[in-house]
């Protein structure tokens, strides 16, 4: 269902500089919407223009299938509904402490004053910058002022959060959590629109890209359609994302083994065909047709790779003891992935699943939940890419421990299950304290998810 569409919407700047030409978009309720394009291309308009801070010169935005007036009712109602974070954050950030700022679209909302501090205080903490709730913003890092500028958005409640360029000029961190925040954020079902130059980040993230060149949208569909079309890509004068180049090259040297386009580093891992012949030198004795047992090699194999060399057979042996051995190989034990949700975390239980020595790796996600960890000197092996490099390690037979909270254990449940689904591995995922049945992927998939807290 599309909760804002526009139709041949026309903006010329006051100098005469025409911004935005003939554009028609469909923002659909609960999607991750990119809207990629060169500088200039028009984005930052075309936000302003969605949430009635700009009044286009021709054509028309529909808002919950009603035609947008320009009326003070109507523009409250649509500013409420679809906030937006500018790319710079000291262009949004302006009042004395960091706390001022988040209430300050609440406080004009007339909202009682005790309401007002509850709410501030909620998504400050939400967003990890509770602690640092009376500082000035200026003397904050880039990371926690967009942070800031997202917690004044968040607090007004909107169903539509738009963001101009959300990962600029972040470290990679930084950006992780800004990451994490917007897939929490999409999982309490707010819409999140964004703009990007970055077409890695557009291509692994999004749910439906637009590319807008020149002022006007010159194409979109899903990030498959849109990123494996190279004219339209050529058009937009944009590359290749880096995973789809990589996997071309596997697939142009016939090392792919499954025709399935990746989006994920676990993903295009999959793709890859290991050898199933190698060359050895064998010593005297062995024949042709004998089975070898490769020793330290196989045990490397195992060690660097998530299959195991099994089983192999001497096809055929050349001069100098030169030899072809055919190679079948199974997949080594597959690790688990336990999620302790920090929504009601308990020091103790922590420290008893860290002393268990079940865990061969720990990751945290979130700003909230590092600051809690961090708090309690918990030591954490994984802090970026959190999800991904949990699939990794337990596809290498490692457990995994996942700390989280709020929305990101939900998305973490799915992004795995969704991995088994699409590679048919199995990874057995959990939520400690949780039941199996009331995890919302296990219930649609629970040959993915049997897995045992006890
Ligand atoms: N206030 C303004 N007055 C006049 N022209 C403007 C104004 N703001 C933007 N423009 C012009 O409108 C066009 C579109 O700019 P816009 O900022 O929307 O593009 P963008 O795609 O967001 O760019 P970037 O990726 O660099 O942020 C550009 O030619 C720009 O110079």
């Amino acid at each position: 269902m599309a909760i804002l569409e526009t139709t041949d919407l026309k903006y010329s700047y006051p100098d005469g500089t025409l911004a935005i030409e003939g554009v028609s978009v469909s923002i659909e309720k609960g999607k991750k919407i990119a809207f990629v394009g060169p500088n200039g291309s028009g984005k930052s308009t075309l936000f302003l223009l969605l949430n009635g801070t700009l009044e286009p010169q021709e054509g028309k935005i529909i808002f919950h299938g009603k035609l947008l007036l320009y009326d003070t009712p109507s523009l409250r109602d649509i500013r409420k509904s679809i906030g937006i974070v500018f790319q710079n954050s000291d262009d949004q950030i302006f009042a004395p402490t960091v706390y001022q700022d988040v209430a300050f679209g609440p406080t004009n909302l007339e909202m009682p004053a005790e309401e007002v501090d509850a709410k501030v205080k909620e998504t400050l903490e939400y967003v990890g910058l509770l602690e640092i709730k009376d500082k000035p913003p200026h003397h904050l890092s880039g990371g926690q002022k967009k942070r800031v500028a997202i917690a004044g958005v968040v607090v007004m409640e909107p169903e539509v959060i738009i963001l101009d360029e959300p990962l600029s000029n972040l470290d990679p961190v930084g950006a992780d959590e800004i990451l994490d925040l917007l897939n929490e954020l999409n999982q309490f079902e707010k819409t999140i629109v964004i703009s990007t130059h970055d077409v890695d980040f557009a291509y692994s993230w999004a749910d439906y890209i637009y590319l807008l060149v020149n002022r006007k949208i010159i194409g979109g569909g899903t990030p498959d359609e849109v990123f494996c079309d190279p004219d339209m890509l050529k058009d937009a004068g944009l590359r290749m994302p880096t995973i789809l180049e990589i996997y071309y090259e596997i697939q142009k040297r016939n090392m792919a083994s499954i025709n399935r386009v990746p989006k994920t580093v676990p993903e295009i891992v999959d793709t890859l065909r290991p050898p199933s012949l190698i060359w050895l030198y064998v010593p005297e004795g062995v024949k042709e047709g004998d089975k070898l047992d490769l020793g330290l090699y196989a045990e490397q194999l195992g060690e660097i790779c998530s299959e195991g060399v099994v089983d192999t057979r001497v096809l055929h042996i050349h001069e100098g003891r030169q030899a072809i051995v055919a190679v079948r190989r199974i997949r080594a034990g597959i690790g688990r992935v336990l999620i302790y949700d920090t929504n009601s975390y308990k020091l103790k239980e922590i420290k008893e699943l860290f002393a268990s020595g079940d865990f061969d790796v720990v990751g945290a996600m979130g700003k909230k939940t590092k600051l809690i960890v961090e708090s309690d000197n918990l030591k954490l092996d994984l802090t970026v890419g959190v999800i991904d490099k949990s699939i990794l390690m337990a596809l290498c037979g490692k457990n995994v421990l996942i700390i989280t909270g709020g929305g990101m254990v939900d998305h973490a449940v799915r992004r795995i299950s969704d991995y088994c689904k699409k590679s048919g591995v199995m990874i057995n995922v959990g939520v400690f304290n949780r039941e199996q049945e009331k995890i919302p992927e296990c219930k649609e998939s629970t040959r993915v998810c049997n897995f045992d807290t006890s």
